[in-house]
């Protein structure tokens, strides 16, 4: 890919951007952008010594993690008891919800539409339309929920949302460069100008098997469905992660599409970095291949265990799991 078929964003268009949002990071853009609230109430909780569902018991299929005694990677996410409202209604969507994720572990939830699973994932990126009631998210040690959606961004909690937004106005290019330089100044490493970050990038599209036309376009603005996936791939390609949290990521992708993501994901896995992913199909977890599968019902997870649970859902479904 040659730097002559694209031309960077001008400096200037960076400095404008830079002063319309004084700071800016992904998911607090995508967060904010969809509400257009800013303040979300903030909450400390104390944890608390409870039941837990334990992931760790079930045996590995990925590979990755570890259940071998004495070997145990180390806790990553621990969410003890976490219950949360709609923050307009006060209805209660999260009813007590239990689960630890190590490091190098791939997790995927599992459950009937309308049981709390997108609402689980954006209550831990910290969505202004949910209010936490009580319960605990410990992430890398440090209180989740008393750190607002951009330090979770930038702390290393990466959300991709089921219906990713448009961003009128923003080039994919631009939004990304401000993203990856705040991600590196919260890491203490060098921020990148237009031109440097432009040849990061540019390799990372091949990872997402992206057109470079995408980067000149505004943030999903007129992408199909499979594109939007993609893209949003691609921003956890540029800005890595401890925690990616996938809201359905295979929705909407033709089994191409769903090839070259799933590739991407496990491209950029490392034996320190963990997934999260929600999703319905056991198609997506024949190629991202989870240690843990948890069913969610009525805003709890229910039931634990390997690949074999989504084996009995594709066949007989979610009876055959509350019955087992
Ligand atoms: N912002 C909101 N306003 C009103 N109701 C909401 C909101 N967010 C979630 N809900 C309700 O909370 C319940 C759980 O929704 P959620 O999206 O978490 O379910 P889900 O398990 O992800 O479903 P699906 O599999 O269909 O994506 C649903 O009844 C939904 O209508």
């Amino acid at each position: 890919m040659s730097l002559l078929h694209l031309p960077p964003p001008s400096p200037s268009r960076l400095t404008s951007l830079r002063n319309s949002f004084s700071v800016i990071t992904l998911n607090s853009l995508r967060v904010s952008s969809q509400r257009c609230r800013f303040n979300q109430s903030r909450l400390t909780l104390t944890p608390t010594a409870s039941l837990t569902v334990d992931s760790h018991s079930p045996t590995t299929s990925s590979g990755r993690g570890s259940t071998e005694e004495g070997d145990s990677p180390k806790v990553l996410l621990e969410v003890r008891d976490l219950t949360a409202v709609i923050a307009e209604s006060k209805a209660q969507i999260l009813k007590g919800v239990n689960l630890v994720i190590r490091e190098g572990e791939i997790h995927a939830i599992m459950g009937k539409n309308g049981s709390g699973k997108s609402t689980f994932s954006k209550v831990l990126v910290g969505h202004p339309d949910y209010e936490v009631t009580g319960g605990s998210a410990i992430f890398k040690g440090e209180n989740l929920l008393d750190m607002d959606p951009e330090e979770r961004s930038l702390f290393g909690l990466f959300m991709s949302f089921q219906s990713p937004i448009e961003i009128p106005g923003v080039s994919n290019m631009d939004f990304l460069n401000m993203a990856y330089n705040a991600r590196m100044r919260k890491l203490g490493r060098k921020e990148l100008g237009p031109i440097e970050f432009y040849e990061v990038i540019s390799r990372k599209l091949d990872v997402v098997n992206m057109k470079i036309d995408f980067l000149n376009r505004n943030v999903n603005e007129g992408f199909s469905g499979g594109e939007r996936k993609r893209n949003e791939i691609l921003q956890l390609a540029v800005l890595g992660a401890d925690l990616s949290v996938l809201d359905e990521i295979d929705s909407g992708l033709d089994v191409d599409a769903l090839q070259d993501v799933a590739k991407a994901v496990n491209g950029l896995l490392t034996p320190k970095n963990s997934v999260l992913m929600i999703t319905h199909y056991q198609r997506l977890l024949d190629y991202i291949r989870p240690n843990y599968i948890h069913i969610m019902d009525d805003g709890r997870i229910v039931k634990t265990g390997d690949i074999s649970i989504a084996k009995v859902l594709e066949k007989e479904g979610y009876k055959a799991i509350s019955s087992a």
